[in-house]
């Protein structure tokens, strides 16, 4: 039915406010069944998964991988979680694109200074804070959301260093009848997205370019098993696929249901809305290409 996205700096006020609107949602639409996914529900801590890029990027994935799982056209998602790079945001639109759903993203637009305060009052009260020197590199990288930028629209904003949030604040308020509405199809006053035909299950016809990027991206998968197995003497982190084909250099070992998962967010990702702003792959090598980017990016050392 609709993925929200909250956003904004640590310490913001995220929490809180996902809090309220899963409140005020559970109560205007009870039988929607409203999430939150958020890193401790996922058992993940703060400074754990924020330590370096490298957990960071980890911690992105999976928690993109559990949106993946979970959006439908029946329940409400709620990702409570920084989502602070823009590019993070566009993969998550992309996913409620691809499942027919709405969207929407939530701001707390507090100061950097009340953020810093409100966490060193967690860490005096012995409540689960970041550190210092992470707090201070998140707040420096943090990527304001633009309501002209598709994946950040419709954008509901809050300042919870200047009014409290409440259920019954009006933004809340706002936001819960923009996702629970019926859709007129006269007015079209909520926008609901479409998938296209990239992001519905794929049609294959040979010669398709979904077809050549399910089959390609199957066989890059295959050949990080193969190398992760130890056969053919391949070295397990540097596997070439050929000579006209970047390495895959990976930083780990990695199960084949992460690359299944992986593989699926690609396809999903790629097509018309590619993660590059290129069209979609029409030939094995230049979707092989783009896979192995893409799994350089998420997985790469
Ligand atoms: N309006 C406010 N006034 C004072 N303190 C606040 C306000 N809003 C939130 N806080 C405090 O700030 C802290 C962080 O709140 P919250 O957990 O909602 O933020 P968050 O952005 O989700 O944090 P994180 O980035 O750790 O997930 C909490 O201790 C909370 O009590």
């Amino acid at each position: 039915m609709a993925l929200v996205v909250m956003c904004g700096q640590p310490c913001s006020g995220k929490s809180e406010a996902a809090a309220c609107l899963a409140a005020a949602l559970r109560s205007s639409v009870p039988d929607v069944t409203v999430r939150v996914i958020d890193e401790s529900s996922l058992h993940l801590g703060r400074n754990e998964s924020y330590k370096d890029m490298v957990v960071e990027k980890n911690l992105r994935g999976v928690l993109r991988s559990e949106v993946d799982r979970s959006v439908s056209r029946d329940g409400i998602i709620i990702v409570d979680s920084l989502n602070n790079i823009k590019g993070y945001r566009y993969e998550l639109w992309c996913l409620a694109r691809a499942s027919g759903i709405r969207y929407c993203v939530f701001f707390c637009d507090t100061e950097v200074d009340h953020c810093r305060d409100w966490n060193v009052k967690r860490q005096e009260k012995g409540e689960p804070s970041y550190d210092n020197n992470i707090f201070e590199d998140l707040a420096r990288r943090f990527e304001r959301p633009d309501s002209r930028s598709r994946w950040d629209s419709p954008l509901f904003e809050l300042f919870p260093s200047r009014e409290e949030i409440v259920e019954s604040s009006p933004v809340i308020a706002e936001a819960v009848s923009y996702l629970t509405k019926k859709v007129d199809s006269k007015t079209r006053d909520v926008k609901v997205l479409q998938p296209t035909i990239a992001t519905q299950s794929v049609r294959t016809t040979e010669g398709n370019s979904l077809y050549e990027m399910d089959k390609a991206t199957q066989e890059v998968v295959s050949a990080i098993v193969e190398a992760q197995s130890g056969g053919l003497g391949l070295a397990m982190n540097k596997i070439s696929l050929g000579p006209d084909l970047p390495t895959i250099n990976l930083q780990r070992s990695v199960g084949l249901p992460e690359l299944r998962s992986l593989r699926r967010t690609f396809i999903k990702l790629a097509g018309q809305y590619s993660l590059s702003g290129r069209p979609p792959p029409t030939d094995a090598d230049s979707a092989k290409r783009m896979f192995v980017d893409y799994l350089n990016r998420e997985i790469g050392g």
